[in-house]
């Protein structure tokens, strides 16, 4: 094994699984650190936590024991994947984790590089951008549980962390990956324990993949993960067998949404145009227990459809304040949930075998009702969204971060069956 991931989300996880495979390197996902043994071969594996926004000692906890697997696991190198939006509030756990990680590895250097520029995240003299705007200025400024108040990883980072960050600027990381290394010498020396890496272009993530081959630990999202794997390219073996294992097959298919993104919401509307579509009724959702069942006759009756039907609780953000206002924040997102979930395990149950979900938090809920523990990963639909299959159960899955994809992502996922 080559390289072992760290992921704080379950979305997050299958977005670098899907860059890794891209790049040629045989993937496994795992949702939380296996119990049993398993056989595992593969140049990489990541491994799926929820500890993104938990109280920081459980996600130091988790990634430590995680970390501790994959090097039982004979990984060579150790990747920490976060947010490319660096979700994380002043407490972590974006710091701390890292922290916890350089120890436990008995280092004392990393770089910290959330850019992923296909998808817009970009960092320019260590700011990060969304889409051209200052994070800060972009929707996460909004976010419910991390929101992201101060663009300058270096800022972020100090605030979190234990020790003090520096910055590599795209000077730097234009003149090469030898500059890059001694760029982590000057840091060093200087005291630094952090190094952000500016990057804009995927270019800039090459270069970088390139300069860390020696360090133990990377932290970053996951548009590094091309750079890394471009890194690791003449041990990988068979590179045409990355994305076999992961493909979906034609089966009944359903579409789950439980996602409230400008990006869901543009792409629901545009499915709702040509598939069968069903809003769901948050009154009778939180009311009526007879609900799930209505809903899951609904589904069965247009299965054999050419496009798969979708249920969604997509709303807009007016709409979404106001049934918060009227039903609670924090029940109606449960009630939503539990929905999705007893939905998920009565279609599948059926016989549905396809599910696509849109939301980090939904994906989590519908995989973990699922009890879906390992995949293999497929291709990908978007950058990000790749499909994933159950390693242990004939079950394809396509988990969509809130803010992924193009506006027919719904339809263009439907195209890889085969
Ligand atoms: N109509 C709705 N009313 C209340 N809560 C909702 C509604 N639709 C979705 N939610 C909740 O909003 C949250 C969306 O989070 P998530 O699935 O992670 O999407 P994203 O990736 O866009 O953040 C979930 O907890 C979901 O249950
Ligand atoms: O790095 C990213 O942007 C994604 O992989 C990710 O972590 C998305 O999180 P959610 O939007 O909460 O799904």
């Amino acid at each position: 094994m080559l390289l072992g991931v760290i992921a704080d989300d379950f979305t997050g996880a299958t977005d670098i699984a899907g860059f890794l495979v891209e790049n040629g390197m045989r993937t496994i996902q795992v949702n939380g650190i296996p119990s049993a043994n398993m056989q595992i071969n593969a140049d990489a594996v990541v491994v799926s936590l929820k500890s993104r926004s938990c109280p920081t000692e459980q996600a130091v906890e988790q990634s430590v024991a995680a970390l501790k697997w994959l090097q039982a696991q004979g990984c060579q190198q150790f990747y920490f994947k976060y947010c490319s939006t660096f979700d994380s509030t002043a407490k972590g756990n974006i710091g701390p984790v890292t922290d916890a990680l350089l120890d436990t590895l008995g280092e004392d250097f990393t770089i910290v590089c959330p850019a992923l520029p296909v998808n817009g995240r970009t960092v320019f003299n260590g700011h990060l951008f969304v889409l051209g705007q200052l994070l800060s200025e972009s929707g996460m400024r909004n976010h419910p549980v991390t929101p992201m108040t101060n663009s300058n990883l270096m800022d972020l980072m100090d605030a979190q962390s234990r020790g003090q960050t520096g910055l590599i600027n795209y000077q730097s990381i234009e003149q090469g990956a030898d500059a890059v290394i001694g760029r982590f010498a000057e840091l060093k020396a200087q005291g630094k324990r952090y190094a952000v890496v500016d990057a804009f272009k995927a270019e800039h993530l090459n270069e970088i993949g390139k300069a860390v081959s020696s360090l133990k630990l990377v932290t970053g999202g996951s548009g590094l993960a091309a750079g890394i794997a471009k890194n690791w390219g003449e041990h990988l073996q068979d590179q045409t067998q990355a994305k076999q294992a992961g493909h979906p097959a034609k089966a009944p298919t359903v579409i789950l949404s439980g996602s409230c993104s400008i990006m869901t919401n543009k792409q629901v509307e545009r499915y709702k145009a040509k598939a069968p579509f069903l809003a769901m009724d948050i009154e009778q959702c939180m009311s009526s227990e007879n609900y799930v069942n209505e809903v899951f006759d609904w589904v069965v009756n247009h299965l054999s459809e050419s496009l798969a039907p979708i249920v969604y609780a997509t709303a807009d953000a007016e709409k979404l304040k106001t049934i918060q206002q009227q039903h609670g924040a924090e029940a109606s997102s449960q009630a939503v949930e539990t929905f999705f979930s007893l939905l998920a395990i009565k279609l599948h149950t059926y016989g549905v075998r396809n599910f696509i979900v849109a939301g980090g938090e939904t994906s989590g809920v519908v995989t973990q009702s699922l009890k879906v523990d390992s995949f293999h990963i497929g291709p990908q639909i978007s950058p990000g969204v790749p499909w994933v299959k159950a390693i242990n159960q004939d079950l394809s899955l396509a988990l969509k971060s809130g803010n992924f994809g193009d506006e027919n992502f719904f339809t263009t996922a439907q195209g890889y069956f085969s």
